[in-house]
């Protein structure tokens, strides 16, 4: 595993079956994002007392911060089925006609990345969503015929990490719109101390707190670091994660006591030493250091800019005095004063 891939927020191709095992069952297990959870919880049930679907969902947020779990969890407690797809997986209108047509009543159609789904696939949901009908095109040209048909009432749930790019239409259907924010430590280290019982670890309070300090903010981080510790315990110690062997296993796969990993510090150094420290643009950085800059933007900046290593104005990203000291260059003075954009 290459060391940005440990802290990386997004899944790993080999990851979703261990995912899948670790994922809560009740609402009520999913830890942290009270005020999420909360308004959920009462939503569902005013919709269960009804006897009615729920409003259209929309949560965006980093990745790996529970959409897909909490998507998972309403499901469950409507006491529905739930069919998973994605924005990306959707090619035509027809691709979309199967899962649409099977929903019984209630049940909650997910759609991962919704903000990648294709214009044409926007405009066929558009009715499914206000009026539970699809026109269905029986064939291409301008004279193309179109059969209307009705469909069980559903809610659909969509994630996203990226909110802006979605259209104003799509926004304006869904009922309910919720943030994931990053999580604490305190509950970084619940969500620990709760795998580490599923995955039957004996783990020390301070080991588990060591690995949520360094999971940047992020459940998925964290229940990898765990896992990772756990094998480094079983090879190199007895079994049990205490504060040195978590500190031990994680210096070894290159987590800093923050959580950064080399892509983060290759991110601020290259601004840092090639740039002056900044203000410099996102394709520069990215041309810079050999990466995507929708990756950038996605997965790496918003825990860097949450946690005070880097600033986005409006001339450009500028690394902070922070990201300096906390590599080790001593930071400009006076170089601070730029206003935030975000
Ligand atoms: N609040 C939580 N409590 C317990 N476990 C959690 C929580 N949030 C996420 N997890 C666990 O973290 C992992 C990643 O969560 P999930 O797949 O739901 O994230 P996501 O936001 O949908 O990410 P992506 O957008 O990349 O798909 C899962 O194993 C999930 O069970």
């Amino acid at each position: 595993m290459s060391r940005a891939e440990i802290t990386t927020p997004e899944a790993l191709a080999d990851e979703s079956v261990v995912e899948l095992s670790l994922r809560p069952q009740r609402l009520v297990e999913f830890i942290g994002q009270k005020k999420v959870k909360d308004s959920l919880g009462i939503a569902i049930a005013a919709a269960r007392a009804r006897k009615e679907p729920l409003d259209h969902t929309l949560f965006f947020g980093p990745p790996g911060l529970g959409k897909t779990t909490l998507a998972d969890l309403m499901a469950r407690e409507l006491g529905v089925n739930l069919t998973t797809t994605s924005g990306p997986a959707l090619e035509k209108p027809a691709d979309l006609v199967g899962p649409l047509t099977n929903l019984r009543e209630g049940d909650v159609l997910f759609i991962d990345e919704i903000h990648r789904m294709r214009p044409i696939i926007e405009e066929f949901l558009y009715p499914a969503m206000e009026d539970y009908r699809i026109d269905i095109r029986l064939s291409d040209g301008p004279k193309a015929q179109t059969v209307t048909m009705n469909i069980e009432k559903f809610t659909l749930v969509g994630a996203t990490t990226r909110l802006g790019m979605l259209t104003a239409p799509l926004r304006a259907r869904f009922g309910i719109v919720q943030q994931l924010g990053f999580y604490p430590v305190d509950e970084l280290e619940v969500i620990v101390r709760r795998t580490g019982e599923v995955l039957k670890v004996e783990m020390d309070p301070l080991g588990a707190h060591e690995i949520a300090k360094r999971s940047r903010g992020t459940p998925r981080v964290a229940n990898r670091l765990l896992r990772r510790v756990r094998d480094y315990a079983q090879v190199c110690a007895d079994g049990r994660i205490t504060l040195e062997v978590a500190q031990a296993a994680l210096e070894l796969n290159n987590v800093d006591h923050f959580g950064l990993d080399d892509m983060d510090a290759r991110l601020l150094k290259s601004i840092i030493e090639k740039f002056d420290g900044g203000p410099v643009g996102l394709g520069t950085i990215a041309a810079a250091i050999g990466e995507d800059p929708g990756t950038i933007e996605e997965v790496y900046e918003p825990f860097l800019v949450q946690h005070g290593f880097l600033q986005r104005t409006p001339r450009g990203r500028v690394a902070t005095a922070h990201a300096y000291r906390h590599l080790g260059y001593v930071p400009p003075i006076g170089a601070f004063e730029q206003p935030t954009l975000f």
